[in-house]
């Protein structure tokens, strides 16, 4: 009997875009003839300067801005199709959201329910035990009753996680999901995208928080007005591209977590400019990469 060959399953694409151009309504195009492709079960780092289109892509996969000319393909469907399942979610950054608006942490995570109940938005036991169940897995379960307003930045955070889940989003966008964090909630929503890649949906986070990539994000999109790369991270997120991602020239390249003051320390981060301005600084203190004009950036 002659010996069968392994038969190599391809993973499913999760998410495409093919020459995805956007187009504002005063003219400007920020992002143009963009394509990359993410397998199914991934973790999906979206990196690039302000201004690069990162926002704009998603706004496109959600089909908040029309595509003027591409494709975009998620879970193998047109983006309306995927709207239409609830399969896209996605998680603001903390300034997006109006945080003084008179709401409980069970009701904004029972509005990713809305999409599987009916006109009346009259939740059925099985959305109330949804909101339950994701509100534990996030570790909120008992700040169910609690106003969002009285949250702190990360307990924010995890409760819109909490409504992609309840939503059962298949793809879900994560717009600077480190942002006002502290260490142990960034490892416990790092921790729960991995827990989530495993059930094969696909993450795609936004992120200036540049060291903490290549430890939690199998790939890497480079941004900036089109997409300029894309791939595996170790191939990806490489000095080559990140200096044409952040057009500056970068002196060293190291991971979190680096002793800033040990020379020999081969995982140091500093990228410059070509004028010898520091691009991106690295504050050891709270372990964060901060890109030019932003300030911190958790
Ligand atoms: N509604 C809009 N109308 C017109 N131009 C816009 C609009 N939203 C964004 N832009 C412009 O599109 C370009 C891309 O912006 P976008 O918000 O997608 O960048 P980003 O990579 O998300 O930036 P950041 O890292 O600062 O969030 C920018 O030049 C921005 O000024």
């Amino acid at each position: 009997m002659p010996e069968a060959a392994a038969i190599e399953t391809p993973v499913p694409i999760g998410l495409r875009a093919r020459g995805v151009t956007v187009t504002y309504r005063n003219g400007l195009t920020a992002l143009n003839d963009a394509s990359f492709e993410i397998p199914q079960g991934s973790i999906t780092a979206l990196v690039g300067v302000n201004g690069a289109g990162k926002s704009t892509l998603f706004k496109a996969i959600m089909g908040f801005v029309p595509v003027a000319k591409g494709e975009i393909e998620v879970m193998g469907g047109t983006v309306a199709a995927a709207l239409k399942a609830n399969k896209i979610a996605y998680v603001p950054q903390n300034e997006e959201v109006d945080w003084s608006f008179p709401v409980l942490v069970e009701d904004v995570v029972m509005m990713g329910r809305y999409g599987h109940m009916g006109l009346l938005r009259i939740p059925s036991a099985k959305d109330r035990q949804a909101v339950q169940e994701a509100l534990a897995r996030v570790g909120m379960a008992e700040f169910r009753t609690r106003q969002i307003g009285e949250l702190s930045g990360g307990q924010r955070k995890r409760v819109f996680l909490a409504r992609a889940l309840a939503q059962n989003g298949q793809v879900i966008l994560l717009d600077e999901p480190f942002t006002g964090v502290d260490v142990q909630t960034e490892e416990a929503i790092i921790a729960l995208l991995r827990d989530l890649r495993d059930e094969g949906r696909v993450m795609l986070v936004s992120t200036h928080n540049l060291g903490s990539v290549p430890e939690f994000c199998d790939r890497t999109i480079l941004m900036k007005g089109t997409v300029l790369g894309y791939g595996p991270t170790e191939t990806t997120f490489t000095q080559a591209n990140l200096e044409r991602a952040f057009g500056g020239v970068l002196r060293h390249f190291v991971l979190e977590g680096a002793d800033l003051h040990d020379d020999d320390d081969a995982r140091k981060v500093m990228i410059f400019t070509d004028d010898e301005r520091p691009l991106v600084t690295y504050d050891e203190k709270t372990r964060t990469l901060t890109s030019p004009d932003e300030g911190d950036t958790r």
